[in-house]
C-alpha cells in the first residue's frame, strides 16, 4: 500500500504532535508515525511518571519530619509502593490519553501506528505502507545507553523503562551512574524506605556544576543515608536476580557494593540508529546525533530533526522549542533559532537544583570579568519557616555589562523562582532589573534582589 502526505512527522513525543497541529491547521496533508507509546518518554517513562514519584516520596520524607512541625503522626511511616505505582500509572496514563485525543481530533492530521525507516529522502516505510511526502520532521528522541560492562549480558539490570514497571520495593537499589536520572531515583527510593548506594566514574557529583554545587548535593544525599561510590572505575556486574552486585575494578582497594536491584542511570543514545538515515543521506555525528543547522534542518532539503534526537538539548522544554524554531521558521515567518535558547534545567531531587546559564567556571573560563553572590537557604526567610534551609543561590554577573551570565538555586521552589532571572536574562536586561523590582514577601524570589546586592569578586 502507499500513501502521500504533504508532510511526515517521524515520533509522537514533545515536538512532533505540536508541529503537526500547527502544519494541519496551515492546511497540511500530514502524517504522525509513532512506533511506541504516543507522549514519548517524557510522559511514559520520564518526566511526568518521575515527578510523580517525586512528589510521593516527599511526602513520605516529609510525614517522617512532622513532628518538626508539631504534628504527631502516629509513628512509623510506611509506603504502599503499589498504591505509589497505581497514582504515577493514573497520572502518566492520563497525559498520554490526552496526547491521543488531541492528535485524533487535529484537522488534516492522521496517526499511524509503526517503526518508520528512511527508504529515500522522501519516502519512508512503515510495515507495508509506503509514504511518500516532501517533507520529513524528525522527533525520535532516545533511550538509555548501557555501557559494555563485563556481566551486564547475564546480570539483569534495570533502565528508567524497567523502573516504571517494578512492583516491588527493592531492599538495596544500586545505581551506576549520578547524574540526573540517578539521583532522582536514588532519592526517591530512599525516601520510600530502600536502602541507596550511587555508583558514580567522576569524583564528585553533577561534575558540569560548580563545586560547592556538588558538594551540597552530596550532603543533601549523605544526610538522608543513600550510600556515594564516587572515581569508581572499571565497573563490572555480578550476581543473579534478587542479589546483584556492581564491582570497581579498578579502585584501590577494589569496591563491591552489592544489593537486590540494579538501575542503570549512565546516559542516553538517539533513536536513530534504526531509522535508515543512510537511504536518505542525512549526516548524524559519531554518537548519531543528527547534524542540524540553527533552525533544525538537517543536511538533506526537506528533512529537519527537533528534540533529543539532534543533540542540542536534552529536555522536554529544549524539545518543545525545537517545534517552536521549526514552526516559527515555516509558518511564521519568524527567523527564530537554536542559538537563542538559554541554557535552563532542574534536577528534581528536594530541594531541587536550578540552573540557568553559565557556571562560575565556564563564566572565567570564557573571560568574563565575574561578580558573584551567595545566600544560603538558611537566611530566606521562606525556607526558615518552611523548616526546609538546605542549599543556597548563587548569582554570576559580568562585572562590565552588567548582566546576569547564569545562576543556581539549590533549594526550596528554586526550580520556580530561577523564572525571574531566567527572563531578565532573555530580556537582555541588566542586572538591576532585579535588584529594583518589588518582589512578594515572603517568597524565595524575594531573596534574589538581596543576593544580587551582595556581589564581590570570587576569592578562588
Ligand atoms: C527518567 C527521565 C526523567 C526525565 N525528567 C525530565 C524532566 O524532569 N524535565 C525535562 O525537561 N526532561 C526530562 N527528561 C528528558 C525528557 O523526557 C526528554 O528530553 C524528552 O522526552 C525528549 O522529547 P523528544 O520528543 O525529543 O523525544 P521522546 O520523548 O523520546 O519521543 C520520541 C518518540 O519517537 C518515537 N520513535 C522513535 N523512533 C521511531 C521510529 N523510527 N518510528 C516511529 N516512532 C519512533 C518513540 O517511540 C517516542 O515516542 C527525563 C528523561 C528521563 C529518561
Ligand atoms: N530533571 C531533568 O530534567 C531530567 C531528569 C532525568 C533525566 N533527564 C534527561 O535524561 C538524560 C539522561 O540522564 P542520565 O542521568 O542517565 O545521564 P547523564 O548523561 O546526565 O549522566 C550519566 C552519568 O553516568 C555516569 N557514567 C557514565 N558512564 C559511567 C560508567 N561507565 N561508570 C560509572 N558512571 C558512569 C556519568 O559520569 C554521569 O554522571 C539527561 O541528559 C537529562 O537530560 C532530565
Amino acid at each position: 500500500m502507499s500513501q502521500r502526505f504533504d508532510a511526515v512527522v517521524v515520533g509522537a513525543g514533545q515536538a512532533g504532535p505540536s508541529l503537526a497541529a500547527r502544519l494541519g491547521e496551515a492546511g497540511r496533508k500530514v502524517a504522525v508515525i509513532e512506533r511506541h507509546l504516543v507522549g514519548g518518554t517524557c510522559v511514559n517513562t520520564g518526566c511526568i511518571p518521575t515527578k510523580a514519584m517525586v512528589a510521593s516520596a516527599y511526602v513520605a520524607h516529609m510525614a517522617r519530619r512532622a513532628s518538626d512541625y508539631g504534628v504527631e503522626n502516629g509513628g512509623d511511616i510506611k509506603v504502599e509502593v503499589e498504591r505509589v505505582w497505581q497514582r504515577t500509572r493514573g497520572i502518566s496514563e492520563r497525559s498520554r490519553q490526552n496526547v491521543e485525543k488531541w492528535l485524533a481530533g487535529m484537522p488534516n492530521v492522521t496517526l499511524i501506528r509503526g517503526h518508520a525507516v528512511f527508504e529515500s529522502p522522501k519516502t519512508l516505510r512503515v510495515g507495508d505502507t509506503q509514504i511518500e511526502t516532501d517533507q520529513v520532521f524528525l522527533d525520535v528522541g532516545g533511550r538509555a545507553v548501557v555501557p559494555d560492562f563485563p556481566g551486564a549480558d547475564r546480570v539483569p539490570y534495570l533502565t528508567n523503562v524497567g523502573m516504571m514497571d517494578l512492583r516491588e520495593m527493592p531492599r538495596h537499589l544500586v545505581i551506576v551512574g549520578g547524574s540526573y536520572i540517578g539521583l532522582e531515583f536514588g532519592q526517591m527510593f530512599r525516601r520510600f524506605g530502600a536502602e541507596v548506594s550511587i555508583v558514580e566514574r567522576s569524583e564528585r557529583l553533577l561534575p558540569r556544576e560548580d563545586p560547592e554545587v556538588s558538594a551540597a548535593v552530596v550532603d543533601i544525599l549523605q544526610r538522608e543515608g543513600i550510600t556515594l561510590h564516587l572515581g569508581a572505575e572499571c565497573i563490572e556486574l555480578d550476581g543473579k536476580a534478587g542479589d546483584v552486585a556492581v564491582l570497581a575494578r579498578c579502585d584501590q582497594p577494589r569496591k563491591e557494593v552489592r544489593g537486590t536491584h540494579i538501575l542503570m542511570a549512565t546516559g542516553r543514545r538517539p533513536n536513530t540508529d534504526s531509522l535508515g538515515l543512510q537511504k536518505a543521506g542525512v549526516a548524524t555525528d559519531k554518537h548519531g546525533y543528527i547534524l542540524v543547522d540553527d533552525q533544525c534542518r538537517t543536511n538533506v532539503e526537506g528533512i529537519w530533526a527537533m528534540g533529543d534526537c539532534n543533540g542540542k538539548g536534552a529536555f522536554t522544554h529544549t524539545s518543545y522549542n525545537d517545534y517552536e524554531i521549526v514552526a516559527a521558521n515555516l509558518l511564521d515567518n519568524e527567523p527564530r533559532r537554536i542559538s537563542d535558547r538559554i541554557n535552563a534545567y532542574a534536577l528534581f531531587i528536594d530541594p531541587p537544583l536550578a540552573r540557568v546559564g553559565l557556571t562560575e567556571h565556564e563564566a572565567l573560563r570564557d573571560g568574563h570579568k565575574v561578580l558573584v553572590g551567595v545566600r544560603p537557604m538558611a537566611r530566606v526567610g521562606r525556607a526558615i519557616e518552611r523548616g526546609e534551609t538546605q542549599g543556597f543561590m548563587k548569582v554570576i554577573v559580568d562585572g562590565d555589562t552588567n548582566k546576569l551570565l547564569g545562576a543556581a538555586i539549590l533549594g526550596i521552589s528554586g526550580d520556580e523562582a530561577i523564572h525571574s532571572l531566567l527572563d531578565v536574562m532573555y530580556a537582555k536586561a541588566p542586572y538591576r532589573t532585579v535588584t529594583h523590582a518589588v518582589h512578594i514577601h515572603p517568597t524565595i524570589a524575594e531573596l534574589l534582589p538581596t543576593t544580587l546586592q551582595s556581589l564581590s569578586v570570587p576569592s578562588g
